[in-house]
């Protein structure tokens, strides 16, 4: 028997040393995912962020604002005060663990006194449109990828196709419904995001919907069945009347705003003999080209002091969490990169 124990903390051992943390977390993740009674186990000693129906609790600390994580004896105390049981950290959705591999929960307690909460725990639940923007950047994508789950989890209640409840696992990874056999997974709609380009200038709209002054570029969700290419090609020819001559991959994004997209950014080159914009106006208020010199002043204005005393606004671009904002200054990037061209 002892050998057979010394035999596996040999392995263990060995792969602890052979992999990377990161490797390790991730292995431990994917393991918590799959195993109710080890997650469950995790739960009483992982950390949690709160939700109130759906939005984030925050703690202001100075000009800061943090996202505490309480501790599974402090989740104990608070569901003690509204005498509720320990039942609801089976609410919980897994977000991740740290490098020690404590797991992370997020917990949604819209059906508790939202108050009582605020004052026990000397902070606010905070809109994630607010949120989002003024915690720190790592922490930002955390909340949003947090928000999307809990989102998933309170709307995938009942299967589509018998109309029964569906049970989550205790990760929060799936829904089964028992009547049917189907397993519901968590989903992101694919939105491609393009900035346009002629070569010496780049393309931003505006919706209706957007704040005063507000550009970004291109964007529309992906059909069903089409590729991230020809979604771009579609939705650039749709929303702008321009055919893309060549398009490349940037970078990509989990974005929470109306709810869970996969945000697919790429740049793209337009023929340069036809430049002239036909703008959908069912979709977009304004679309024009912008120079180099114009993006460079929008990227630096803050959206407070782009109002004109004649009321009229001055260009601002997406702050540094949206893709928009890394699409554009890759953009300038480029063109101020590139060697000046000799006449
Ligand atoms: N992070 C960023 O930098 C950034 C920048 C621009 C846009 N976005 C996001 O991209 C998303 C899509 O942008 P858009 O408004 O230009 O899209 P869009 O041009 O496809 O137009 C939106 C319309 O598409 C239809 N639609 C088709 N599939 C849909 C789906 N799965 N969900 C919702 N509507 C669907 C609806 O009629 C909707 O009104 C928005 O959620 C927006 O917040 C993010
Ligand atoms: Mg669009």
């Amino acid at each position: 028997m002892a050998a057979i124990y010394q035999a596996a903390y040999r392995r263990a051992a060995l792969f602890c040393r052979s992999h990377s943390t990161y490797v390790r977390k991730m292995r431990y993740l994917s393991k918590l995912k799959e195993d109710d009674s080890l997650c469950r186990q995790a739960q009483t000693s992982g950390t949690f962020y709160l939700f109130h129906n759906l939005s984030p609790f925050l703690q202001k600390v100075g000009k800061k604002y943090l996202i505490p994580q309480l501790s599974a004896a402090e989740m104990k105390r608070i569901l003690e005060k509204f005498k509720e049981t320990e039942q609801w950290i089976e609410k919980s959705v897994l977000i991740g663990c740290s490098d020690e591999r404590v797991p992370h929960f997020a917990l949604d307690l819209g059906a508790l006194e939202r108050s009582v909460i605020e004052a026990e725990l000397k902070g606010s639940f905070t809109d994630l449109r607010k949120a989002f923007f003024v915690v720190d950047e790592k922490d930002s994508s955390l909340l949003a990828s947090a928000q999307a789950l809990l989102r998933w989890h309170d709307s995938h209640q009942y299967c589509s196709k018998t109309g029964q409840p569906t049970q989550k696992n205790v990760a929060g990874s799936k829904r089964v419904c028992h009547a049917s056999g189907i397993t519901y997974y968590p989903q992101m709609s694919p939105v491609v995001i393009i900035l346009v380009s002629d070569g010496s200038r780049c393309l931003l709209a505006r919706q209706p919907s957007f704040p005063q002054g507000m550009y970004t570029a291109l964007s529309g969700f992906c059909d069903v069945g089409e590729a991230v290419e020809e979604a771009a090609r579609r939705e650039v020819a749709e929303e702008v009347g321009l055919e893309v001559e060549s398009l490349w991959y940037s970078a990509s994004q989990h974005w929470p705003f109306p709810s869970s997209c996969l945000m697919i950014a790429c740049h793209a080159l337009v023929r340069a003999q036809q430049l002239k914009i036909s703008m959908n106006s069912l979709e977009l208020e304004e679309a024009r080209w912008f120079g180099l010199e114009e993006i460079m002043e929008g990227l630096k204005r803050e959206p407070k002091s782009a109002k004109q005393n004649n009321g009229s606004f001055l260009p601002w671009f997406p702050p540094k969490q949206a893709i928009a904002h890394q699409l554009i200054s890759e953009w300038v990037k480029q063109q101020t990169s590139q060697p000046a061209q000799v006449q």
